[in-house]
């Protein structure tokens, strides 16, 4: 194994798998630390997806430390902590706690952060982590029921995180290219700081980046720093991926969505147009009224042809409301334990392709599930790619990023899945 990558959500692990994929590595994603005798044969990067981004900060240690020892005892020779292109973190924060933890565990002297994902409109400038043309403090991701995100400096909130010191690697250097980059790191590491911001406002800062890491043996990041990487190990992007799933057969379709992001809640607009849809009202799941089951009834009334749309997803007064009822933690998860109760029963029921709007949404459904891991398909949108099940019965499975896709973004994935 060349590449070991840790994910701190299973959205987030299909993005950079997708990406790794279409820069030509053989990749695996596994989901959570692999049973004993998972075998990866000549897979050359292995991408663990943890539900870790928002649990308390000593289990996200414990479970990353567990996937590094499994991925290690493989020979990974470089490992990547994937965390959000928005740098979604709970206010105690899980990304400096992991950091930290694999640093030490790897002995790493410095270690990038960057989560810029510029085809998304992710950007870091002067150490600020930009959404499109606002700071991300300004953007939906200020409203985010789980992880609200209400400051942009980066240096900031690492340090803030982190037991070490942080640096940045400006722009200005980041554009004079790799040796420029590479000297910066040196500095760095002269100077104490277990950490280095690195600008990127586009994707030839984040190909100059990962040649200047290729030494590195921690980085951290959103998917796009991956992008760079296989070129560091002599390996060229493919020139068509590979399709995972049959096209042509009738499959019957569930999207659900427990996604409150704006992204989504414009997709659904959309998809409530186009196809049946139920809402799952959040007070009569506090209440324990039967609404799994009445969700489970409604689909197997709906006209089996069709795709069908069930979802959670709120606006920002709604959730806040929610979460003043019931509390932010249990809000969610009252709303993900009824959304991953209803895509197994579908799922037994016959329906053969899921598409999953949120991250901690799909790390819910694909647990409840029982997947062992995915493989990587055909993109529907930048970060986000149809995958197959690992499982007896293969399953069609697109877990989308909470603000990732156009408004059209499920019609698009059905046509595409053909
Ligand atoms: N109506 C609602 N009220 C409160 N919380 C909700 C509601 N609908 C969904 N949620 C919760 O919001 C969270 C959304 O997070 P996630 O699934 O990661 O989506 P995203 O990818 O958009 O961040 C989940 O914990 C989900 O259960
Ligand atoms: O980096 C990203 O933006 C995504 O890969 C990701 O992690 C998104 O998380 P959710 O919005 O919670 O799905």
């Amino acid at each position: 194994m060349l590449l070991g990558v840790i994910a701190d959500d299973f959205t987030g692990a299909t993005d950079i798998a997708n990406i790794i994929a279409r820069e030509g590595m053989k990749v695996a994603m596994t989901i959570g630390v692999p049973r004993d005798g998972f075998e990866i044969g000549d897979t050359q990067a292995v991408v663990v997806a943890l539900k870790s981004r928002t649990i308390p900060a000593a289990d996200a240690v414990a479970q990353s430390l567990k996937a590094l020892a499994w991925l290690n005892e493989r020979g990974a020779q470089q490992i990547f902590f994937k965390y959000c292109s928005t740098f979604d973190s709970t206010a105690e924060g899980n990304i400096g706690p992991v950091a930290d933890a694999l640093a030490e565990a790897l002995g790493a002297e410095i270690a990038v952060v960057c989560p810029a994902f510029p085809k998304n409109g992710r950007t870091v400038f002067n150490g600020h982590l930009f959404v499109g043309r606002q700071l991300l403090q300004d953007s939906p991701m200020k409203d985010h029921p789980l992880t609200p995100m209400r400051r942009s400096d980066l240096v900031a909130l690492m340090a803030e995180q982190s037991a070490h010191a942080v640096g940045l690697v400006p722009h200005d250097v980041v554009s004079s290219g790799e040796t420029a980059i590479a000297e910066a790191f040196v500095r760095a590491i002269a100077a104490d700081q277990r950490y280095a911001v690195v600008d990127a406002i586009n994707d030839d800062h984040l190909r100059a980046l990962g040649r200047a890491v290729r030494n590195h043996k921690l980085l951290t990041g959103g998917s796009a720093l991956a992008m760079g990487l296989p070129a560091n190990f002599g390996i060229a992007p493919r020139a068509s991926h590979e399709a995972a799933q049959s096209k042509g057969t009738p499959v019957k379709t569930a999207i659900l969505s427990g996604s409150c992001s704006a992204a989504t809640r414009q997709q659904l607009v959309r998809a409530k147009e186009l196809w049946p849809s139920l809402k799952i009202d959040l007070d009569a799941l506090a209440e324990n009224r039967p609404v799994v089951e009445e969700a489970i009834a409604w689909a197997s009334a709906q006209p089996q042809d069709r795709p069908i749309v069930i979802y959670g997803s709120a606006d920002p007064a709604e959730v806040e409301a929610n979460q003043q009822r019931y509390g932010r933690q249990r809000a969610g998860e009252l709303m993900e334990h009824a959304l991953a109760a209803i895509s197994k029963a579908l799922v037994a029921d016959g329906v053969g392709r899921l598409l999953v709007a949120g991250g901690e949404t799909s790390g819910a459904v694909i647990s409840a599930l029982a997947i062992e891991g995915l493989s990587i398909g055909e993109e529907i949108a930048p970060g986000v790619p149809w995958t197959v099940t690992l499982s007896q019965s293969p399953l069609q499975v697109a877990l989308k990023s909470g603000n990732f896709g156009g408004p059209d973004f499920f019609e698009r994935a059905l046509e595409i899945a053909g």
